[in-house]
C-alpha cells in the first residue's frame, strides 16, 4: 500500500527580511507517496523552490506542518536527513576540478565512518548509480570538461548514491535533449518503483511530466495544491488550469499543449487526424473559411478540392492563400 512519507498540512512559506515578511504560498496540504514519481508544475515564481527549500530545512515553516515519514521536519537532525532524503537543485557545481565519480561518491558522505573511506558496499553503490544513468565511462573526467547534460546526469547518480527513500529533484532535465529528458524521467519512474521510493521532480515539462509521473501537484498563485493521480487530472480537465490566463490551452484529447488558434472550418471526407493537420496549416495561414468539400486520402497522401488534386497540404495551403 502507499505510504506517505512528506505530508503538507496547511502550510505555510515565505521571506523575511528584517521586519518584512512575505508570504510565498499559504495553506498547502499535499502527501507525497512511496513508490511512485510525482511532478510538481506550476509558472515561474509561484513557489515550487520554496516548497522544497522548506523540505530540505533551508527555510523555516511559518505556519502548519511540514512531517517527514510521520516526524515534524524540524525533529530530525541533519544527518538523519540527509540519510531520508536527497536533493538535485538547479545551483551550479562549484568545484570543476572534480571528477564525475568524486561527485558521485559524495552521495555516500552520510554512511562514511571517521575514516572517510568508502567501503566494498559504497563503492559498488556508487558504480550503480554511474550505470543507471549511463555516464559510467566518463567517470574519470573533470566536471568542468564535460556537457551541461553530464553534469545533470552526475548529479542525479549521486543523488541515486546517497540511496535516500525520498529524492527531490528540481528541473532535472533542463540542459538535457529530449531522448535524455524522457530517459531520465523513465528512469526515476522506474527507480521509484523498483526501489519504492518517493521522487518528487519540479519540472516546467509538462508533456514529459505527463508521461512518466504517476501523481502530478499544480501550484497556482494564491490557489490549493491540486493533486492527484496524473490521468484524474487530465479526465477532470485540470491541466488546463496551469494556463488559465494564457493564449495555449490543454487538450486533453490530444493530450497536448495548444495554441488558442481558431481552426478553419473543414467539410471533410477522410481522417480526421490528416484533417486537423490540414487545418492547423489553413489557421497558420489566416484561412479559416474553405468553401467546398475537400476529400483526404491517407496512402499516398493527396488531397481532392473542385476536381483538383494537391499531393501535400503546402500546395493546398498555397492555392487557397492565392484566392483558389
Ligand atoms: N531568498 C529569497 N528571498 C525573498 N524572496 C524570495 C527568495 N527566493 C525566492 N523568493 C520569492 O519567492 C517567490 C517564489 O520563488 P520560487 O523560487 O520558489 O519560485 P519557483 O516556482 O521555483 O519559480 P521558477 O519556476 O522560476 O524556478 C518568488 O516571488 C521569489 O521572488
Amino acid at each position: 500500500m502507499k505510504k506517505a512519507v512528506i505530508s503538507g498540512r496547511n502550510l505555510s512559506l515565505g521571506y523575511q527580511k528584517g521586519d518584512r515578511k512575505r508570504e510565498v504560498l499559504h495553506g498547502l496540504n499535499f502527501d507525497l507517496y512511496t513508490g511512485q514519481l510525482t511532478c510538481l508544475l506550476g509558472s515561474n515564481g509561484v513557489g515550487k523552490t520554496t516548497l522544497v527549500k522548506a523540505i530540505m530545512g533551508r527555510i523555516p515553516v511559518w505556519n502548519g506542518k511540514l512531517l517527514v515519514e510521520g516526524k515534524e521536519l524540524s525533529a530530525l537532525n541533519s544527518k538523519e536527513l540527509s540519510k531520508t532524503l536527497a536533493v538535485v537543485l538547479t545551483e551550479p557545481i562549484v568545484a570543476g576540478n572534480m571528477t564525475v565519480g568524486q561527485l558521485v561518491s559524495l552521495g555516500r558522505t552520510p554512511y562514511l565512518n571517521w575514516s572517510g573511506y568508502l567501503s566494498a558496499h559504497d563503492k559498488q553503490v556508487v558504480e550503480e548509480a554511474l550505470i543507471s544513468t549511463q555516464i559510467l565511462e566518463i567517470k574519470d573526467e573533470r566536471l568542468s570538461e564535460i556537457s551541461d547534460g553530464q553534469r545533470q546526469k552526475a548529479m542525479i547518480a549521486r543523488a541515486l548514491a546517497q540511496d535516500a527513500p525520498i529524492m527531490i529533484l528540481d528541473e532535472p532535465t533542463a540542459h538535457l535533449d529530449l531522448v535524455n529528458r524522457f530517459e531520465i524521467m523513465q528512469l526515476l519512474h522506474s527507480i521509484s518503483q523498483s526501489q519504492n521510493k518517493s521522487i518528487l521532480v519540479i519540472t516546467h515539462d509538462l508533456d514529459i511530466a505527463l508521461e512518466t509521473s504517476d501523481q502530478l501537484w499544480i501550484m497556482k498563485k494564491k490557489e490549493k495544491l491540486i493533486a492527484g493521480l496524473t490521468e484524474d487530472l487530465i479526465v477532470k480537465g485540470l491541466i488546463d488550469s496551469l494556463f488559465s490566463k494564457e493564449k495555449i490551452h490543454f487538450n486533453s484529447k490530444r493530450g497536448k499543449v495548444e495554441l488558442e488558434n481558431k481552426l478553419a472550418k473543414l467539410d471533410f471526407e477522410g481522417d480526421e487526424y490528416l484533417a486537423f493537420w490540414i487545418q492547423k496549416a489553413l489557421g497558420k495561414a489566416n484561412i479559416y473559411d474553405v468553401k467546398s468539400p475537400v476529400k483526404i486520402h491517407e496512402n499516398p497522401f493527396f488531397i481532392h478540392y473542385e476536381g483538383l488534386e494537391f499531393s501535400s497540404i503546402q500546395e493546398f495551403v498555397a492555392f487557397l492563400f492565392l484566392g483558389e
